[in-house]
């Protein structure tokens, strides 16, 4: 166990329980932000997959905001001292579809914390477990990598490249992030992280070359050029970030069907995959 470990282990177990009333008002926003014309979003209407995501914000007071945005470590995230946080991945089982305009109850809880070295440097991995229930019946569980990287040199920008050649039979889409894109999705899911939204703060203060896209986005997008091209149930879904994307190029998604799955990727201008993941289907 390293030092990192053994100081931060009493945080797991630790848990945190939020209600959402899920406002159809919020998928309203959602839907403008994916520029989707052709969900349906009513009183009755289910959730698409991940957009639970728009819901159970964060309520850091803005007086408990660090200076990188998120809300003050310590409470129900522990305290780790590297100071570049980064969405690292995540698996999802969803169950049930939300219903919209009801009640639902998030339970989260703190499942590992593991210390790494990589290639960037130190790095502490929080892993966060959530459930999410609706009139008592469990419909998403819901397991999040939150990674912790010390300061390191400057991420140099992706240097543009020829794209790999598409599978026979994947579906692709070109997504061109821009500002308004990276801050209505920020404002969507209330998070304040300012390598987002804020050009000097992400260059100069955390060493990427532009706005970074939230790796939720690039999640969100993958699969819901799955949903909004296949008619089977989305039973699950996996992502793991490799390499940030920026808002200085366009970045590819691809999925490839097999069997019972999708096989997805984002390529960032350099061809290389920046997140991988895979959507189960029945
Ligand atoms: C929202 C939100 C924040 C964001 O959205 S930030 C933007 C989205 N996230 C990203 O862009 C992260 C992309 N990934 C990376 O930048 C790198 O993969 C990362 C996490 C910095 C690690 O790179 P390294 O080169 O330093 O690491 P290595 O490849 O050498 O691996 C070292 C060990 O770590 C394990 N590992 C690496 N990446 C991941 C991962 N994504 N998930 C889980 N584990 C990972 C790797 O397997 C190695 O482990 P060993 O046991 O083999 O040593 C918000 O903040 O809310």
């Amino acid at each position: 166990m390293s030092d990192a470990e053994a100081t931060f282990s009493s945080w797991i177990g630790t848990t945190e329980l939020l209600e959402d009333d899920l406002s159809p008002a919020q998928a309203y926003a959602a839907a403008a932000t994916l520029d989707d014309a052709t969900t349906m979003i009513s009183g009755n209407a289910t959730l698409p997959p991940l957009w639970h995501w728009f819901y159970f914000l964060p309520r850091a007071p803005q007086s408990k905001l660090s200076s990188d945005g998120h809300p003050e470590r310590g409470g129900f995230l522990p305290p780790i001292p590297y100071p570049r946080r980064m969405f690292a991945g995540a698996r999802l089982t969803f169950y049930r579809p939300l219903l919209l305009g009801r009640p639902a109850q998030r339970k989260g809880e703190i499942r590992n914390i593991v210390q790494k070295s990589g290639r960037s440097g130190n790095l502490a991995f929080v892993t966060v477990g959530y459930q999410f229930y609706q009139q008592g019946i469990l419909c998403i569980e819901e397991e999040q990598d939150i990674v912790y990287r010390e300061p390191g040199p400057p991420v140099p920008a992706p240097v543009p490249a020829e794209l790999p050649p598409v599978p026979e039979g994947a579906w692709t889409r070109t997504v061109t992030p821009d500002p308004r894109l990276l801050f209505r999705f920020s404002a969507l899911t209330f998070n304040a992280h300012r390598i987002h939204y804020d050009r000097p703060y992400a260059i100069n203060e955390e060493g990427y070359p532009g706005l970074v896209v939230h790796g939720p986005l690039t999640a969100v997008l993958l699969l819901e050029l799955v949903r909004h091209t296949t008619s089977q149930r989305i039973t699950g879904f996996s992502f793991r970030g490799q390499a940030p994307l920026f808002d200085l190029a366009p970045f590819r998604l691809v999925a490839t069907p097999e069997a019972e799955r999708v096989i997805l990727e984002a390529q960032g201008p350099d061809g290389k995959v920046a997140l991988s993941a895979v959507a189960e289907l029945s």
